[in-house]
């Protein structure tokens, strides 16, 4: 990372999801219509003719047109696929290109939608996609010089690559030095909580105390952790190797899939450190990630994120970045800090409440436009009325994104349903009006 990086070059991370084989890939989602013996040989053959190689392919009952099978399929590099798309088009009842990365013709690009992860299991197609690995520090990072830290770092950024969905989470033996780093940055930042992290944040840090071995003396393992918040909101840890693309790591919370990294940071600067580490994911992020107000808004901005344009991504992510990661709010007439680089960072927890940086009330429309540098303190701060006050307008802001299809998270599958046929809709309704007889019921309980 560059010591002045700004979200000039946040662009450059809204790259698209590459896949391991770092190729790019798509996915196309078609139903072949009824009596169709044999229509997903024909299908294959269509794919095979225009030199399409097919890296993965899954066939479902249809969501959308009822007997119907579905057939999902991603498509490698190469090829003529926008042929292949055509005739799909053309010869089946449905099909959509749900995925497309790099689309530069502008014609095609309008039916294609950015990539994004359509099962929980897809998020292992981004493992490796990380903007700064442990094993190739940048020159200004602390650890540069140091081979062992930077050998570490390696080791561990092995571990999460090797991380597939379904997995036991990684358990890592800490090195004494690590732990007194943990202990360090834990003991001083403790010391700093109850005066200067919002009451939601302090609600919940006991528990964690009391359910996932957090203390100064060693470092909580993810299993613990990933429990406590499966059981509180739903959500999850995945461990990564570094700084993900904003573009994916949003996609991750539309799964309530918290991406984690699990190395810390270096010994030698304990008060602050350039990238996301260990101290800053458990410390920063995870007990707001245990409250379900919280939980649920970090959910939405994932979905709004999914299939977005770049340039929506790009604010969405700026407006992340200056709340959940980096916002103040006021409560009580005093300032508070929820945003975890500051929760994570003894020096800059301290800076942010001091008189010295610039504070603006938080908007979208201008905070989702303001640059900002990622490796030094913030010079602005953006302050929050109220919790609820950003909730509303970021999700107002989200639905701003222009998108051709609804797009809901079905907890019980865990996949992301990309909405646009009547009998999903029908089958949303369902939904609704099973949960409105719980409401109705209980609430003449109540009475
Ligand atoms: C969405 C926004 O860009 C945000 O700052 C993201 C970027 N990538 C990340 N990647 C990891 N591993 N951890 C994080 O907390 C973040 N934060
Ligand atoms: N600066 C944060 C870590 C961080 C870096 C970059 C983005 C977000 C958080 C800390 O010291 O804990
Ligand atoms: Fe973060």
């Amino acid at each position: 990372m560059n010591g002045h990086a700004t979200n000039g070059d946040v662009a450059a991370e809204l790259s698209p999801a590459v896949f391991p084989n770092g190729e790019e890939s798509m996915t196309l989602i078609f139903s072949p219509g009824k009596d169709s013996v044999g229509s997903l040989a024909k299908a294959l053959k269509l794919f095979k003719s225009h030199n399409v190689n097919l890296s993965h392919i899954e066939s479902r009952s249809s969501d959308r047109i009822p007997n119907q099978y579905e057939f999902f399929v991603d498509c490698a590099p190469g090829g003529d696929v926008t042929k292949v798309i055509e005739i799909l088009k053309a010869t089946m009842t449905y099909c959509s290109v749900v995925s497309r990365n790099n689309v530069n013709d502008s014609k095609v690009a309008e039916d294609y939608v950015p990539w994004f992860p359509l099962r929980i299991r897809d998020l292992d197609k981004y493992a490796n996609q990380i903007l700064s690995h442990g094993s190739e520090l940048e020159a200004d990072h602390p650890g540069f010089t140091d081979p062992v830290y930077r050998a570490r770092r390696k080791y561990l950024a092995d571990i999460a690559l090797n991380y597939k969905h379904g997995d036991p989470l990684p358990h890592i033996e800490y090195t004494e030095q690590e732990v007194q780093t943990w202990g360090t940055v834990f003991r001083e930042l403790t010391k700093l909580y109850p005066t200067h992290a919002c009451k939601e944040f302090n609600h919940v840090f006991p528990l964690l105390m009391e359910n996932c071995g957090y203390k100064e003396d060693s470092i909580p393992q993810f299993e613990d952790i990933s429990n406590f918040l499966k059981d509180s909101t739903g959500f999850t840890l995945r461990p990564v190797g570094g700084l993900l693309s904003s573009r994916d790591f949003l996609a991750g919370l539309a799964f309530r899939v918290f991406h984690s990294t699990q190395y810390i940071r270096h010994h030698s600067r304990p008060l602050y450190t350039p990238e996301p580490d260990i101290c800053h994911e458990l410390l920063g992020h995870v007990p707001l990630f245990a409250n379900p107000a919280f939980a649920q808004f970090s959910q939405e901005i994932g979905l709004a994120s999914l299939g977005a344009p770049d340039d929506y991504v790009k604010r969405l992510a700026t407006c992340y970045w200056f709340t959940v990661e980096f916002g103040l709010c006021r409560q009580n007439g005093e300032l508070k800090a929820y945003g975890a680089g500051l929760l994570s960072s003894i020096g800059e927890l301290q800076y942010s409440l001091s008189d010295e940086p610039e504070l603006k009330s938080f908007d979208p429309e201008v905070t989702g436009n303001t640059p900002y540098p990622i490796t030094e303190y913030q010079p602005t701060y953006f302050v929050a009325e109220s919790f609820d006050d950003v909730k509303d307008k970021l999700i107002k802001f989200a639905k701003t994104i222009p998108k051709k299809f609804g797009i809901r998270y079905n907890s019980y599958t865990q996949n992301v349903q990309v909405l646009d046929s009547k009998l999903q809709l029908e089958e949303l309704a369902n939904n609704i009006s099973s949960e409105l007889q719980i409401l109705r019921y209980t609430l003449n309980l109540l009475d």
